[in-house]
């Protein structure tokens, strides 16, 4: 079997003409657009390199961006003062911290500052709180697109088994949570699950989450199962030159499963695109509208 490749760029583009498409409904209703505002501190260059992409698709698609790139030095205190600037801006509908924080930075503080209805990153404990007791709530990006893959391209979760390699507030955790009200069966397995293999093997669903390039192998998979790869590192190949890798091993995979991400071009993509979803669908709520529909 060669499994069917799920095509996360063009899923993402979907996605984001909707939100062009809200948005400019969303403008003509309440004389703005829709506003994302994105705070990147100090230099890490695949963080810039991010902010960058997410500033690039964010006026893409027709939405207002405030950036604000401060010093690495800048005080937990300081942040914390631009984050209240921010939840008090009429302008910004949703405000993303990127992460990593400098060392130096109380990160939870930071996290925990930013007012819950601009929370588009869903990392807020409110929001994590609701999404856990099936309450509306703003949800992880990348957990979000996600599941929405698997929706676009398995049709009906209900009853299937998932296992979710990973146990991060990012992705494992919420990725569980979705899962778990999408009716599967999950699992959460991390680096202290023992024989991961085998249980792997019993998963219709694999989201693996752990940072490790190819962990997961081919033989790990059950024929026609769906996998999804978080996985995003950059490995030195033997000839010198540095590839994206993903936290499946790709070619061996591919071979058994039904439906697979690539990487790149697989997760990825949809996290910028349900930022931008996201922060649509704050606007909507801060502003007493109904949610988007489609979104
Ligand atoms: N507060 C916060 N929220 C985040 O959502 C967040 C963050 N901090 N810090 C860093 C991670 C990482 N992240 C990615 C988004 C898109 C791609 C992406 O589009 N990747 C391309 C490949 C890009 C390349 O070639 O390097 C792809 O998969 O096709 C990757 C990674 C969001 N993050």
């Amino acid at each position: 079997m060669t499994a069917e490749i799920i095509d996360g760029k063009a899923t993402a583009a979907e996605l984001r003409q909707k939100v062009a498409d809200v948005g400019a409904e969303f403008r003509q209703k309440t004389g703005r657009a829709p506003g994302l505002a994105v705070v990147l501190v100090g230099e890490h260059p695949p963080s810039a390199a991010y902010v960058r992409s997410k500033v690039k698709a964010t006026l893409e698609a027709g939405l207002q961006s405030f950036e604000h790139k401060i010093p690495a030095e800048t005080t937990t205190e300081e942040l914390l003062a631009l984050v209240d600037r921010l939840n008090a801006d009429p302008a910004v509908d949703g405000i993303l911290v990127q992460l990593p924080l400098p060392k130096h930075v109380d990160e939870q503080a930071v996290l925990t500052r930013v007012d819950p209805d601009k929370d588009v990153d869903g990392f807020h404990p409110v929001n994590v709180g609701r999404l856990s007791i099936g309450l509306e709530a703003l949800v992880p990006c990348t957990p979000l697109g996600c599941l929405k893959l698997l929706q676009k391209y398995v049709g009906d979760l209900s009853g299937l088994e998932a296992v979710v390699i990973g146990r991060s507030n990012i992705v494992g955790k919420p990725m569980a949570q979705l899962l778990l009200e999408a009716n599967c069966t999950v699992t959460i397995a991390h680096s202290r699950t023992r024989d991961l293999p085998e249980v792997v093997r019993r998963a219709d669903i694999v989201v693996a989450a752990v940072g490790r390039p190819e962990l997961v192998r081919g033989s790990w998979i059950k024929a026609g199962a769906s996998v999804i790869d978080v996985g995003q590192e950059r490995v030195e190949q033997p000839d010198g030159t540095r590839k994206l890798l993903g936290d499946v091993a790709y070619a061996e995979a591919a071979e058994v499963a039904g439906s697979i991400t690539p990487v790149p071009g697989g997760v990825g993509p949809m996290t910028i695109a349900c930022l931008l979803r996201n922060t649509a669908v704050a606007a909507h709520r801060r502003e007493g509208l109904p949610d988007p529909e489609g979104l």
